[in-house]
């Protein structure tokens, strides 16, 4: 069976490439770019060539040619609420994905890349997918009330990582099959976000400006302070100063959060402070998921970068493992996610979806 896969990870200052051969991890690659790199392109999809041409050097230094992979598979982007697994990336999703994204976001180039990648060194045969897109929607109808009537609640975040390291956690700890397993899982790295798995279904999702801060992302704040901000500042400082210069940014002008350990750790009480305030945060998230499954909670895991953290993960243990056993899936499993989905539909385990545009409202920001 010829299952030769090329993962791609569009990251907001990198790519990363994984090549596998029958989910084996044969070559990967962080392709990294500087801020002048990036900042001279004025949308994320203006930075195709660029990011094409970068891949396209390396897989040939690795004496890839034409025919070299059988599947493609790139990190599904902010296209409109889709379904969780594999979808076939066709010329719909990536006008979609060009024109109309929920939101501008690094991942949106990962099923253009995924084509052009497939087109230059797959086999005849060979297609490109996206698996487990950010815009996943498998929320229950009471989840989505916002509390204004003309805003609904959307299903946004790290949904690739997240259903990967329930998968995991359920089948090697839990032992039981993640389709019977109840899972509470944040993911806290450049961006957060948090969500509840029951049965197999992602019922509820606490997105990136919801709830928890992260490193970069302010995570929810009191609508009271920002109002009147909005008055004061354009669309994209409103939009940078949440999504770019929030959390650990603001505080200490750095999203690199062992700097901001260090400082603690020399006496700085302010890095105490918010690396104290962010575990309280994620804590907080969790319990309040924990509601949605009337407690009966199996598991409760913490991932991305800050799952790293000694000092961030010993708090958010100590304030939620009244609920359930709590388990840390440090960094991120998307590579070997998007390797596995896309090798599940080369041996026939699933159908690739086709993406269709519908008519549900789309918050552009
Ligand atoms: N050992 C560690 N201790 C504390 N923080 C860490 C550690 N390793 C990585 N991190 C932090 O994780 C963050 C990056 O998380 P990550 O999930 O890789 O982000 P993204 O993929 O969104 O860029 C950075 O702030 C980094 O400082
Ligand atoms: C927009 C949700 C996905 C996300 O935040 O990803 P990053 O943390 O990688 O920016």
């Amino acid at each position: 069976m010829a299952d030769r896969i090329l993962s791609i990870n569009p990251g907001a200052t990198s790519t990363k490439l994984a090549y596998f051969e029958h989910d084996e991890l044969i070559l990967s690659k962080e392709l990294t770019y500087s801020y002048d790199d990036i900042a001279k392109y004025d949308s994320i999809m203006d930075q195709y060539d660029f990011r094409f041409r970068e891949i396209t050097m390396w897989l040939t230094e690795q004496n890839m040619t034409k025919g070299s992979f059988d599947a493609v598979v790139g990190r599904g982007g902010l296209l409109p609420p889709v379904n969780a697994g594999a979808y076939i990336v066709d010329d719909a999703m990536i006008d979609c994905l060009k024109h109309r994204p929920v939101l501008q976001h690094a991942s949106n180039l990962g099923a253009t890349l995924a084509k052009g990648v497939a087109q230059a060194f797959g086999t005849l045969d060979c297609k490109a997918y996206i698996y487990d897109p950010v815009t996943v929607d498998q929320m229950d109808d009471v989840a989505r009330i916002s509390g204004v009537a003309d805003i609904e609640r959307k299903s946004i975040g790290h949904v690739l990582n997240m259903r990967a390291v329930c998968m995991k956690i359920a089948e090697e700890k839990l032992q039981k099959p993640y389709e019977e397993s109840n899972l509470i899982v944040a993911h806290v790295g450049g961006g957060s976000s948090a969500s509840v798995h029951k049965n197999g279904r992602m019922i509820d999702l606490v997105s990136d400006d919801e709830g928890l801060f992260s490193t970069e992302r302010s995570g929810g704040l009191p609508l009271k302070e920002v109002i009147p901000l909005c008055f004061e500042r354009t669309k994209k400082e409103m939009t940078d100063l949440t999504r770019k210069k929030g959390g650990l940014v603001s505080y200490f002008g750095t999203n690199d959060a062992r700097i901001v350990e260090e400082k603690a750790k020399n006496g700085d009480e302010k890095a105490k402070l918010v690396l104290e305030a962010m575990a309280y945060q994620i804590a907080k998230t969790i319990g309040e998921l924990a509601t949605v499954l009337y407690g009966k909670v199996d598991g409760i895991i913490m991932t991305g970068g800050l799952a790293y953290s000694e000092f961030i993960t010993s708090l958010v243990k100590d304030r939620t493992s009244f609920i359930a056993p709590v388990f840390f899936v440090p960094g991120e499993a998307e590579m070997v996610a998007l390797a596995k989905g896309a090798r599940r539909v080369l041996v026939g385990q699933e159908k690739a979806q086709v993406f269709k545009e519908h008519d549900k409202k789309a918050i552009v920001v």
